[in-house]
């Protein structure tokens, strides 16, 4: 298990005061934050920009030491046991950094598996596994400045995994990738954490991503932890309003009086058609169960059903609205 306990960050930096002067300042990027991420988990870290995430994920890649607190892998200590750390760990960044463009796709698997101290027949097995397994076989001997950004990413990944890491630090994976390239590559990840039981930490800005992907979610704002939760459960704490169309066989004007008592705190619109009604419901809680109960009972037939509900996306910017409130 990855385990950050209390950690902060404060960056100095140099800001002019004059034409002659600058005077130090302290900049606190992450404060006092507690976060884990188990094996076989996809953990999300979600926060607008400037909240603290590269500065996070940095510290937990040994890139940077916290200012305080602590970080364990599997129990070792991350600043004082940092090259045992490095080899459980790895990154993937989105775009197209972290590849040498005039070395093919194996030419940088290989120095990639060198610089982790792999060599000879371990590592050649462990290049043609990992370009199979990207797909990527057909064109491991073409440089990569001819690959599409597909392939790069997909590049990407096997890089990432050159060492076997049991930690995975996915920063924007998807970035500007098309549509179905993306999908391939999110069930990669999936895979990564159901078959090979690595953890994961996610950042992105595709929340559809995040609540596809993440059991856990972890949401920072100007470098604290402001929510931590499931997606489910984070979309219900902060989103109340789940939107229902409904068309049935005509309702009586009876029971419509009875539907809208019953459903308090909901906002209700019936309109009558020839042979049916529409409904329209906002409601604090997603309402279907309660109206196939009353169709069933009444013998009332659906002849529509349509629920809208909360997503992650919806949270978030409910969230920043309340924040800027
Ligand atoms: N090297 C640095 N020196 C000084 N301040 C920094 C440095 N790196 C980041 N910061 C500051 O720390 C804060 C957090 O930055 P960080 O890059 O971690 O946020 P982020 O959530 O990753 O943002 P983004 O989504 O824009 O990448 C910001 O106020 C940023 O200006």
């Amino acid at each position: 298990m990855i385990e950050a306990k209390g950690i902060s960050k404060y960056y100095t930096i140099k800001k002019r005061k004059n034409f002659f002067r600058s005077e130090k300042q302290i900049v606190c990027a992450v404060k006092k934050l507690d976060l884990s991420i188990n094996e076989g988990e996809i953990v999300g870290l979600l926060g607008l920009n400037g909240a603290g995430k590269t500065t996070t994920i940095k510290m937990l890649s040994t890139l940077l030491n916290p200012t305080e607190g602590q970080i364990t892998v599997d129990g070792d200590d991350a600043v004082k046991d940092a090259m045992k750390v490095k080899k459980k760990i790895n990154m993937i960044a989105g775009g197209e950094r972290m590849l040498y463009w005039r070395l093919t796709g194996e030419e940088n698997l290989r120095y990639f598996g060198k610089l982790y101290q792999l060599s000879g027949l371990q590592l050649e097995k462990r290049i043609a596994y990992l370009l199979d397994q990207v797909g990527l076989s057909d064109s491991k001997d073409v440089p990569v400045e001819l690959y599409s950004k597909g392939m790069k990413q997909r590049l990407q990944i096997a890089r990432g995994l050159i060492n076997d890491p049991k930690y995975l630090f996915l920063d924007e994976p998807t970035l500007g990738l098309d549509a179905p390239v993306a999908k391939q590559l999110r069930g990669l990840v999936k895979d990564l954490a159901s078959q090979e039981n690595k953890g994961i930490l996610l950042t992105s800005h595709y929340l559809e991503e995040v609540e596809e992907l993440c059991d856990r979610v972890y949401i920072i704002e100007k470098g604290t932890i402001i929510l931590h939760d499931t997606p489910e459960k984070i979309i219900a704490s902060v989103v109340k309003n789940y939107h229902l169309m409904i068309e049935t066989s005509s309702l009586s004007v009876a029971l419509q009086n009875k539907i809208k008592k019953e459903l308090v705190n909901c906002t209700i619109q019936f309109t009558d058609l020839t042979d049916s009604t529409s409904i329209h419901i906002d409601a604090p809680f997603d309402p279907t169960s309660f109206f196939i109960n009353i169709c069933m009972n009444e013998a009332i037939s659906i002849l529509k059903l349509e629920l809208k509900r909360p997503r992650l996306e919806d949270a978030i910017l409910t969230l920043a609205k309340e924040k800027s409130a």
